[in-house]
């Protein structure tokens, strides 16, 4: 797409971020904000100011109890909500036409199911906390969910900034204009790779918090709906981009297991789980 299409599909009202024409770009510029109507701005200060507030006491309950099994879970209670932040972040930063309440991702599938996960990973970690108080002393496992967690929220973060406009999180089976094929940043490495940020991100929060349960609940439920959406992703992009995504396709892994080639096929058939 053109640099003057690209202008005339989207003028910039108000924004911080506007586009300077002398500013060299880089992959990290930037687009453009939008301003939003009165009724959005008012439900994403609240949303906002309650995930800061939820951060806020998860810091005060790790500065308070330090290296222990209560101060673990304040790590839990700043990392769960900065997610959300940066998912939002990503999309007002870098691409702010698509910016709404969705972009906190609370319902990803459009169901309960990611609140129900989260609920049941707590309920386990108090009752764990609660019948076996000394397995949950934190140790080198912690450590690691811990690495685990932050390589992974690294990772889709830089996936969706690489991305910019061409990053949506409902599958695209209809091309807009601002949608072109990456294939550079860390797309070059794997061609998943916000989708291997929230696995590494998820799996590595409940190793941080020692929970067998939801952890071989979450990576096997994780696993299935990943090998799933990458499937139907894959053939919406061959569908869209023809033989430039099979060529990318070949030469990129996806580093997801069991998510490899994928399937060629030309015409996408009905909807996703989106
Ligand atoms: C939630 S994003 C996930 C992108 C990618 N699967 C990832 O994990 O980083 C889904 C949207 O990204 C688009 N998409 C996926 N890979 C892409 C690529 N390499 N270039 C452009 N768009 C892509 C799809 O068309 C879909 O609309």
């Amino acid at each position: 797409m053109s640099d003057e299409a690209r202008e005339a599909a989207f003028t910039p009202k108000v924004g911080l971020f506007r586009r300077r024409p002398a500013m060299a770009e880089r992959w990290w510029t930037p687009v453009v904000s939008i301003d939003y109507d009165d009724h959005l701005g008012h439900n994403i200060a609240a949303t906002a100011c309650f995930l800061g507030v939820v951060m806020g006491v998860g810091m005060c309950l790790t500065a308070v109890s330090g290296w222990t099994a209560t101060g673990i879970f304040g790590i839990y209670m700043v990392l769960l909500p900065l997610y959300h932040i940066f998912e939002y972040q990503c999309v007002a930063l870098y691409n702010p036409h698509r910016v709404s309440m969705e972009s906190f991702m609370f319902n990803p599938d459009g169901g309960n199911h990611y609140y129900q996960a989260m609920l049941v990973s707590i309920a386990e970690y108090a009752v764990e906390c609660w019948l076996f108080n000394n397995a949950k002393t934190p140790g080198l496992i912690t450590l690691l969910g811990l690495a685990l967690a932050l390589c992974g929220q690294v990772i889709r973060s830089l996936a969706m900034i690489t991305a910019k406009t061409s990053f949506n999180h409902l599958i695209a089976n209809r091309r807009e204009v601002d949608h072109d094929l990456i294939t550079h940043g860390i797309y070059k490495y794997e061609r998943h790779p916000s989708y291997v940020g929230f696995f590494s991100w998820a799996i590595g929060l409940q190793l941080m918090l020692k929970n067998p349960l939801s952890l071989v609940a979450f990576a096997g439920v994780l696993g299935y709906f990943f090998c799933r959406r990458t499937n139907y992703e894959e053939r919406t992009l061959v569908h869209l981009f023809g033989p430039q995504y099979e060529n990318y396709r070949r030469r990129t892994p996806t580093l997801i297991p069991f998510v490899s080639k994928g399937m060629r096929t030309p015409n996408v058939p009905e909807g996703p789980d989106n």
